[in-house]
């Protein structure tokens, strides 16, 4: 048996709680049937932490997540703290951690599953093979620039500022031609050259580390070509790479190529091990305590965890191959489920993920662990 891996667990908000307690149903099972041990540590992070210590991401937790070995982060945010002043927003959370531990590349991949061909508001014969990976910038961009608001004569000015250093730009480029080099070979960068002075920094430098990599076909498509044409051609896809906001804007939008936001896990990465895993979706305040949400973006973002941080890849093939199951066995959440079809709880969807990995075989392709 290996280490005992140490992961800071941060259920958060809203429907938090809820997709979490599937995640880790989900993991003890990996640890059954595949010798790994885990030590779960619960921190508090979100609005729940404003309420409880007037602080969304206390020092207590910020330690916690650096002497893990990974962070497992459900979802903070909601309408009760919309109001609040900015350090007291349960979304900062998510930026101090992403900065504090250096995770500056985010990677969301939105692949379409068997069975849910119709789940997409989408033709299906314009969703087929999907399987496309937005490589997201998550530590600069206007998310961490200098922000203000002033008083003026005529009324209020607010500014957000967009930075980006070739540094910051050149690391997550090459992370993503390693990547892409690894899939179809396809990379499309994503900017406003034709506006932005950043984006046109952001380009010189996909052209520059477009030298080394020779075998990776690349494209620079602007950002609002961009979103029409992931609903036009959505299949074209392979690699995305693009900076903060956008990334996180065509992200959410690739979710409904795949039937539902409900599916799409991310993985949070640095140069070090201790990766976050997140789902793309939010709190969902709306239906947050009905037993309802989709656990299936916590549950793929743990195996992500799995395979990043842990190498553990023939544990992650098996919880995805789960969820691939108990999707292709046609059993839908709420979020998925059609007009007259019944559609199971976040509880009943983690508990036949948890039984599907009973029936796993391995695949002799896959190797069993990656070397990192
Ligand atoms: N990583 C994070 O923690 C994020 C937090 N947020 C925060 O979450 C709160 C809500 O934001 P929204 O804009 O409403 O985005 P959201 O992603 O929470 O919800 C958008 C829509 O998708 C649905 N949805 C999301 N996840 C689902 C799931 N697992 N199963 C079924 N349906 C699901 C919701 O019910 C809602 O109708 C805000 O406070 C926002 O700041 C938003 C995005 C990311
Ligand atoms: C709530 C945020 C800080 C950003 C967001 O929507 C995301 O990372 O997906
Ligand atoms: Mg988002």
């Amino acid at each position: 048996m290996g280490t005992v891996k140490k992961i800071a667990v941060l259920p958060g908000d809203g429907i938090g709680p809820e997709i979490m307690e599937e995640a880790l149903k989900v993991l003890r099972k990996v640890e059954d049937l595949f010798g790994h041990s885990f030590q779960f540590t619960f921190g508090m992070a979100g609005g729940g932490a404003v309420d409880r210590v007037g602080n969304p991401l206390p020092e207590e937790t910020l330690s916690l997540c650096k002497q893990s070995d990974a962070v497992l982060l459900a979802a903070v945010g909601g309408p009760k703290w919309d109001n609040n002043p900015p350090e007291l927003r349960p979304e900062q959370a998510l930026l101090g951690l992403r900065k504090s531990l250096n995770l500056y590349a985010n990677l969301r991949p939105a692949v379409l599953f068997e069975g849910l061909e119709n789940a997409s508001t989408l033709k299906p014969e314009v969703v087929k093979g999907v399987d496309l990976l937005v490589v997201r910038e998550l530590t600069g961009g206007i998310y961490f620039g200098e922000k203000k608001r002033e008083r003026l004569e005529d009324g209020q000015q607010a500014t957000d500022t967009l930075v980006y250093h070739e540094r910051e730009v050149e690391r997550i480029v090459r992370r993503a031609f390693e990547i892409a080099r690894g899939r179809r070979k396809k990379l499309t960068s994503v900017d406003k050259a034709n506006i932005l002075e950043s984006s046109r920094l952001w380009r010189s430098v996909v052209d520059r580390v477009a030298r080394d990599y020779p075998d990776v076909q690349v494209e620079h498509v602007l950002v609002d070509n961009c979103a029409m044409q992931l609903i036009r051609r959505p299949a074209d896809f392979d690699v995305i790479v693009t900076e903060n906001m956008f990334g996180d804007i065509l992200s959410d939008e690739t979710a409904m190529l795949t039937g539902s936001i409900g599916l799409l896990p991310s993985a949070s990465l640095g140069e070090g091990m201790t990766g976050l895993y997140e789902p793309v979706h939010g709190s969902a305040p709306d239906i947050a305590g009905q037993g309802v949400a989709n656990p299936a973006a916590m549950i793929l973002s743990a195996a992500m965890m799995l395979r990043h941080s842990f190498g553990y890849e023939e544990a992650a093939t098996a919880v995805e191959q789960a969820v691939r199951k108990v999707l292709a066995d046609g059993h839908r959440t709420a979020d998925l489920a059609g007009p007259g079809t019944l559609a199971v709880g976040t509880e009943e969807f983690g508990d036949l993920v948890v039984e599907a990995m009973n029936a796993y075989e391995p695949d002799p392709k896959v190797p069993l662990e990656v070397v990192m």
